[in-house]
């Protein structure tokens, strides 16, 4: 019996798309950064990519609409895929590109997740994956109030809660990536690694 040749798509090397997801304040960029160190992968912060009218709104204490948020969704979706084919430098002469890329986005709600889920369209050698990072709104105020020269103030949180669509059973069977983040910096940023690691083992 002979074996069956791979498709292309299989013979491709998987590149990854971790989403780094949660209310203000529940350690997105803290995460992102240990696994952009950890796992030597690119890193977008998704917070630099709104634009100065939505920086200025949340700055006022308005929350964003589904309206100002598409724009900023597909650019971080767009943003996401270019890098992964962005070649980076190696320790050798050699350059190839990353095997995934780390990007942080509040992704409060599933169509939100959705939006960025479109990147595996006609993409088959991504797949796009969520941390969700989970804590309670008191803690997440408090770490808020405690961030010094950021536009996102305390009393923001609250509004962040009430458009936080927490992932359902099916995307956490799935997708999705749940990491306990009510406990210190270091905690949750080894849960979350540990959680991605994990799942590039299970080949999720
Ligand atoms: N697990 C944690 N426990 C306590 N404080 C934290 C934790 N993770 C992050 N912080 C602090 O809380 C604030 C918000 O964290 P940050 O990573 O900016 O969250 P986000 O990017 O989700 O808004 C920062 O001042 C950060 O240093
Ligand atoms: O660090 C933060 O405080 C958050 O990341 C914050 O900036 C916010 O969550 C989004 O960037 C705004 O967009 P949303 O209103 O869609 O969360």
């Amino acid at each position: 019996m002979t074996a069956t040749a791979p498709t292309s798509a299989s013979m491709e090397q998987t590149k990854h798309i971790w989403v780094i997801t949660g209310p203000a304040g529940c350690g997105k960029t803290s995460v992102a950064e240990h696994l952009h160190q950890q796992l030597s992968l690119p890193y977008l912060e998704g917070d630099t990519f709104h634009t100065p009218e939505n920086v200025q709104k949340m700055a006022d204490g308005q929350p964003l609409t589904d309206a100002d948020r598409w724009d900023w969704l597909i650019l971080l979706r767009e943003q996401s895929i270019l890098t992964l084919s962005k070649p980076t430098s190696t320790s050798t002469t050699t350059t190839s590109t990353p095997s995934g890329v780390i990007v942080t986005c509040s992704a409060l709600k599933r169509k939100y997740r959705d939006v960025l889920r479109i990147a595996t369209y006609h993409r088959p050698d991504i797949k796009v994956h969520f941390v969700f990072l989970q804590a309670s709104e008191s803690a997440l105020m408090d770490r808020v109030r405690g961030r010094q020269n950021h536009y996102m103030k305390d009393y923001m949180v609250h509004s962040q809660f009430q458009s936080l669509e927490a992932p359902m059973e099916d995307e956490l069977g799935n997708d999705v990536l749940a990491v306990d983040a009510s406990g210190n910096s270091v905690d949750v940023q080894n849960l979350a690694l540990s959680a991605v690691s994990k799942a590039l083992k299970g080949g999720r």
